[in-house]
């Protein structure tokens, strides 16, 4: 009888204790018993699965086009705004959550973390999209429909389902009353597709102002690559760890203009076809055993069949081998050169006019291993033409290479969450972000900057990037949100690589 009224009693004691810990942990209390007490499981509700694909689609029926530097759809940005305060209400109403609109339409958000001695971390996204044009499109892209198991619309690859698979998986965090530990920040840009100037290189310089510097910070770019490698039938995890640099060329040749009944013998539009031609004819070396592909592709060696495998383990003899193949690829080829892409041109207002000027636009994507400057000077030897006159537009170098090896947090942390979420992925590389995001602007303020997104890409789902028939299956979002959800928790209890176990 004595025995069941203890038990009883400490029954009670410790329901009176749970009451507490919820209803003042909900508000933030910050004391040290209940930080990171338990663990939560990344399992949802089939009403919270419901709740997080309608949010998603609510997300891509927001046109936040941005189509130039000077025009963006900003009724669609503010609205969008307004659209994750209703969606993510604890988000917004938690106390040791600060949210900051940056520039009017980004915005930034600091979710303090109890233990002020863990160095924080930070997540970006973004929500502007490239424009749609409806044709070709399977829905409108701005319906946000889900069909087969799909939702489908500009954004759910590129960027929006980032942007709520962040904020779904807090919301769901804090709905459950977890507390971070390490604090971390969310930075939601608005104007990435145009150059992220006005959004993230804004919020970075507001956050180095306040003297902030994170231990790493993730975002877009990257995927688990499903196919992409000739002969890989495995798919491979690849976490970014550097991004290509950028350069932007106007070429212009200017020539006398006159009647096209007595042509001279080469006009501005001949001079200019014929620079570009040699442009395009003659790609940038092939920098293959510079950089961290190497290093990726020692790491996949084993996944691959004989002699494959071989091959990979000895680059040492077979590197000028390895790195023609990789060339012959146009994917593949992104990782080993500096890529040149005509994108422009014009010249002429009529059929019986010779035109004054021509310009062509080339886009050059740097290799990790190159520079603006080297690139620059290797373009003035292939134009080899002093009437071509070349301006500048753009140009930013690579970005360093993040660190990682053993100790690098982000990169071991990235694939902790990788191999939890999607234990059939063995293989887990660093690699090479081969477009431009807002992380750039990011560099003064953390050394770890990784690219990735959990989420399966093939190269049909490449094409649809800035294409057609971009969609998420219904899946492979909540995956994308569980994956969060588990990465936060795992920043907080992160205890170091596991010591290797030499066998004897
Ligand atoms: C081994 C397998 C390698 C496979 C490589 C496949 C890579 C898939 C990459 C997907 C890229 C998604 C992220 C795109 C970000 C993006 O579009 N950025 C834009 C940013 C930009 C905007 C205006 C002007 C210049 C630049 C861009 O790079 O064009
Ligand atoms: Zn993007
Ligand atoms: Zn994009």
């Amino acid at each position: 009888m004595a025995r069941w009224y203890v038990c009883g009693l400490a029954l009670a004691a410790a329901e009176l204790l749970l009451i507490f810990a919820t209803v003042f942990s909900a508000k933030g209390l910050r004391g040290k018993e209940f930080q990171g007490a338990s663990r939560i499981p990344s399992q949802f509700s089939e009403e919270e699965r419901v709740a997080m694909k309608e949010a998603l689609k609510g997300a891509i029926r927001i046109p936040t086009v941005s189509f130039s530097h000077e025009k963006s759809n900003t009724t669609a940005l503010a609205e969008f705004g307004e659209y994750i305060h209703k969606v993510f209400p604890t988000v917004f109403s938690t106390n040791f959550i600060q949210h900051e609109v940056v520039e009017q339409y980004s915005h930034l958000f600091t979710v303090q973390g109890s233990d002020p001695s863990l160095q924080p971390y930070m997540l970006l996204a973004h929500f502007d999209v490239v424009p749609a044009p409806e044709e070709g499109w399977e829905v409108p892209p701005f319906s946000g429909l889900e069909r087969d198991g799909f939702i489908h619309g500009r954004g759910t690859l590129d960027n929006k389902n980032s942007v709520m698979a962040i904020l779904q998986a807090l919301e769901l965090l804090l709905i459950r009353n977890y507390i971070p530990q390490r604090s971390f920040f969310i930075a939601l840009g608005h104007d990435e597709e145009v150059s992220g100037t006005r959004g993230a290189l804004k919020i970075s310089e507001l956050l180095q102002a306040r003297g902030i510097q994170v231990a790493f910070l993730v975002d877009e770019c990257s995927f688990i690559f499903d196919g992409f490698i000739p002969n890989l039938k495995k798919p491979c995890a690849m976490v970014s760890v550097t991004e290509k640099g950028a350069l932007d060329l106007l070429l212009q040749v200017n020539m006398t203009p006159g009647h096209s009944s007595a042509p001279p013998k080469e006009t501005s539009i001949g001079i200019l076809a014929a620079a570009v031609s040699r442009l395009e004819n003659t790609p940038m070396p092939n920098m293959f055993g510079s950089g961290p592909l190497k290093m990726t592709l020692e790491q996949l060696a084993n996944e691959f069949p004989f002699p494959t495998n071989i091959v990979l383990k000895n680059l040492w003899l077979f590197r000028p081998l390895v790195s023609r193949l990789m060339e012959r690829n146009y994917i593949t080829n992104t990782l080993v050169r500096t890529t040149t892409a005509l994108t422009m041109f014009n010249a002429g207002v009529k059929v019986n006019v010779i035109p004054p000027v021509a310009q062509a636009s080339v886009n050059f994507r740097i290799h990790p291993a190159q520079t603006v400057h080297e690139v620059l000077e290797l373009v003035k030897n292939i134009v080899a033409d002093d009437r071509v006159q070349l301006h500048v537009l753009r140009a930013f170098d690579p970005l360093p290479i993040s660190p990682s090896d053993d100790k690098a947090l982000g990169y071991q942390l990235l694939r902790q969450t990788i191999q939890s979420i999607f234990p059939e992925v063995d293989i887990v590389a660093p690699g090479i972000c081969i477009a431009n995001t807002d992380s750039r602007h990011y560099t003064n303020i953390t050394a770890g900057i990784y690219h990735f997104n959990p989420v399966y890409l093939q190269p049909q789902d490449f094409s649809s990037i800035h294409g057609i028939n971009e969609k998420i299956s219904v899946q492979a979002y909540e995956t994308q949100v569980k994956f969060i959800f588990e990465l936060i928790q795992n920043a907080d209890t992160y205890t170091g690589p596991v010591p290797h176990v030499h066998e004897l």
